[in-house]
């Protein structure tokens, strides 16, 4: 067996999509995997198509496929940055193969998170809103920031992002509104006022918002503002290239390999 066959085989689900180019980008530039597989819906135009071609270069030897099933059955890993649907249809498959589920997938649902937490009982499941390092650092400043600040000072957590984004507010927002809550010792279910309008009434003291803006090309701008009579502090993370998230949730996939069954983040990965 030659040592490209001996290093973990992942595979890409979405690859036509922005994240799923860069995810099979991060995997063939890496010396520690191989691409096993390449993934798309059913009657997508890139199913029976090589790779390479289909994303307009040369060709890679890998054919999309639209068989989760014989894909995920012959591989360690899955760098999944789809939609909510296809991540739970996902997750089950990989706790079958015992395959590392790496979820980029933001916008899940209650009854989503609980089929996922069902499948990680069989097989390492690491899911994070945002896998870049800047964005996993600046959720220990957000919860650090707020249990500093006392109730005094209002917390809002602003996002933009590029106009074809279908889920608001962020996973990100929502990852930084959970580290705030957290650093007040509450529940963002207990704090959290989503987009307003109207005649909202007064502020409510110790409640974290929530606005979203949608427009171009933004790959992705999260602020937690820290409001007080009379100052501010803004905690601000900005993302300009989308391989920020692709080499981290590979990093996961690699870092998964020896893990035993279980949910884990990328606070777990980074050993932040
Ligand atoms: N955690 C993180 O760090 C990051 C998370 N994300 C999240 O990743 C997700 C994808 O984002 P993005 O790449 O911009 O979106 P895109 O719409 O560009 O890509 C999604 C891809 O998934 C495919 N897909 C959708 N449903 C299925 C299915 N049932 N089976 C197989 N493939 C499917 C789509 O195919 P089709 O075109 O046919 O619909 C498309 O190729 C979003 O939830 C986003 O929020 C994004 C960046 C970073
Ligand atoms: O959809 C995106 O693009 C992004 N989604 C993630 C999120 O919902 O926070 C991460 C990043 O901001 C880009």
């Amino acid at each position: 067996m030659s040592a490209e066959q001996n290093r973990p085989g992942i595979v890409v689900a979405g690859v036509s999509g922005r994240m799923g180019r860069m995810l099979v980008q991060a995997v063939l530039e890496s010396g520690d995997c191989r691409l096993a597989g390449a993934l798309e819906r059913e009657g997508h135009a890139w199913v029976g198509q090589d790779l390479g071609t289909a994303m307009g270069g040369s060709a890679l030897g890998v054919t999309v496929t639209d068989d989760a099933v014989a894909a995920i059955a012959q591989a360690q890993g899955l760098l999944d940055f789809t939609s909510p649907a296809a991540t739970v249809a996902y997750a089950e498959l990989c706790a079958q193969a015992r395959a590392v589920h790496v979820i980029g997938t933001t916008g899940l649902s209650e009854d989503d998170l609980r089929r996922i937490k069902a499948a990680a009982r069989h097989a390492p499941i690491i899911r994070a809103g945002n896998m870049s390092l800047g964005v996993n650092l600046l959720v220990g400043l957000t919860r650090r920031v707020a249990a500093a600040l006392g109730e005094d000072w209002d917390i809002e957590v602003v996002e933009a992002h590029h106009r074809h984004k279908v889920d608001a507010p962020s996973g990100t927002a929502l990852m930084l509104g959970e580290a705030a809550a957290e650093g007040r010792s509450a529940t963002l279910d207990d704090l959290r006022v989503p987009a307003r309008e109207g005649m909202t009434g007064p502020r409510k003291p110790g409640s974290i918002g929530f606005s979203a803006i949608r427009g171009g090309d933004v790959v992705g701008e999260h602020d937690v503002i820290f409001a007080a009579a009379g100052e501010r502090v803004v905690l601000r993370h900005l993302a300009t290239d989308r391989a920020i998230f692709a080499r981290g949730a590979l990093r996961a996939a690699l870092w998964g390999q020896d893990k035993g069954p279980g949910e884990y983040d990328m606070a777990d990965v980074l050993g932040l």
